[in-house]
């Protein structure tokens, strides 16, 4: 059975192609991504909680409706301010949509989870905003699929919010991993106290702590496009190919790169011992600048994950 599913997790398959994916109704967080012969491409940390208490370290974390702790944003609306790190959908129990129909082919399999903020008192204390998100996962043999959409149904005025795909890549070493196609780009360094800089290269991971935002779209003569990333792992190992590259609508203008680095891995409990070493997270999302919904509308994203032979 391609779609199978338990009380915790959604397993996609395709078993011709070996291809696969693990989703957690926990923040309808993705925690594993094989490729066509079984490679596994999402780094999921040892330490991870999955039982619900704590955001899942690793995989693809949806962070929605504030990137990072709102105090980081000087132009949070109050209401945002009120919100945890990362905002709600990260840690809430999202279900199996009945109003989205399964697909199911040899080659392409998907599942779409909901997550109702007038279903849970705890979001609906805190949001105003009456919002249903819908996240359709798709699968195919050597890509993955994300969509979510932010669906704003009742409330007073429009809707402020962030949203990103927290995306952990699991890497051979991360000190040798790259990123291309932030060359250019202007970016906010976390590190650096939030000093504005510009990329002036392509990126390389290295030993170092790594937090940036990189802004907005590329300038090219066919117009504004959002940036196609590729995340290389710059190591030979048998069936792991180049890369993934990394497409994503116009709406996740913005990615965010980091590794928390050897010093920093030591103060994040939940992620394994030498973990920083096997991850790089590449996220796109709209993080700088608040999106305003207004009442009644929908706001509709999409990343495309592939790998790179
Ligand atoms: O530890 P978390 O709350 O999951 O956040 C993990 C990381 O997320 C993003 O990538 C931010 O840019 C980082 O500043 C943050 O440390």
């Amino acid at each position: 059975m391609p779609v199978t599913h338990n009380s915790k997790t959604i397993k996609l398959e395709l078993p011709k192609s070996g291809a696969s994916t693990e989703i957690y109704l926990f923040g309808a967080t993705v925690t594993s991504w094989r490729t066509a012969g079984g490679k596994e491409r999402l780094f999921l940390s040892s330490k991870a909680a999955l039982d619900g208490s704590a955001a899942i370290r690793g995989g693809i974390p949806i962070v929605f409706p504030v990137f990072g702790p709102p105090s980081q944003h000087a132009d949070a609306p109050e209401v945002v301010k009120a919100l945890d790190k990362h905002g709600f959908a990260r840690i809430h129990d999202w279900s199996v949509s009945s109003n989205a129909p399964t697909v199911d082919e040899e080659d392409k399999v998907s599942v779409t989870l909901e997550l109702r903020t007038a279903d849970k008192p705890d979001i609906a204390a805190v949001w105003p905003y009456e919002t249903v998100l819908q996240y359709t996962v798709t699968l195919s043999p050597q890509e993955l699929k994300n969509e979510l959409r932010v669906n704003y149904v009742e409330g007073q005025g429009e809707m402020p919010f962030h949203a990103l795909l927290h995306t952990y890549f699991l890497v051979p070493d991360s000190t040798k991993a790259s990123v291309q196609g932030l060359k250019g780009m202007q970016y906010i360094d976390k590190v650096k106290g939030g000093e504005a800089q510009l990329d002036t290269d392509n990126f390389v991971f290295d030993a170092q702590s790594i937090d940036r935002v990189h802004m907005g779209k590329h300038s090219t003569s066919a117009g504004e496009t959002p940036r196609d990333v590729k995340m290389l792992y710059n190591v030979e190992e048998q069936g792991l190919g180049k890369g993934i590259e990394v497409t994503r609508s116009k709406e996740l203008k913005d990615t965010v790169v980091w590794n928390c680095a050897e010093e920093g891995n030591k103060s994040i409990g939940d992620l394994e011992e030498g973990g920083w070493k096997r991850y790089v997270c590449v996220e796109p999302g709209s993080v700088h600048g608040f999106e305003t919904l207004p009442k009644g509308s929908k706001w509709v994203a999409e990343q495309t994950l592939r790998a790179l032979l």
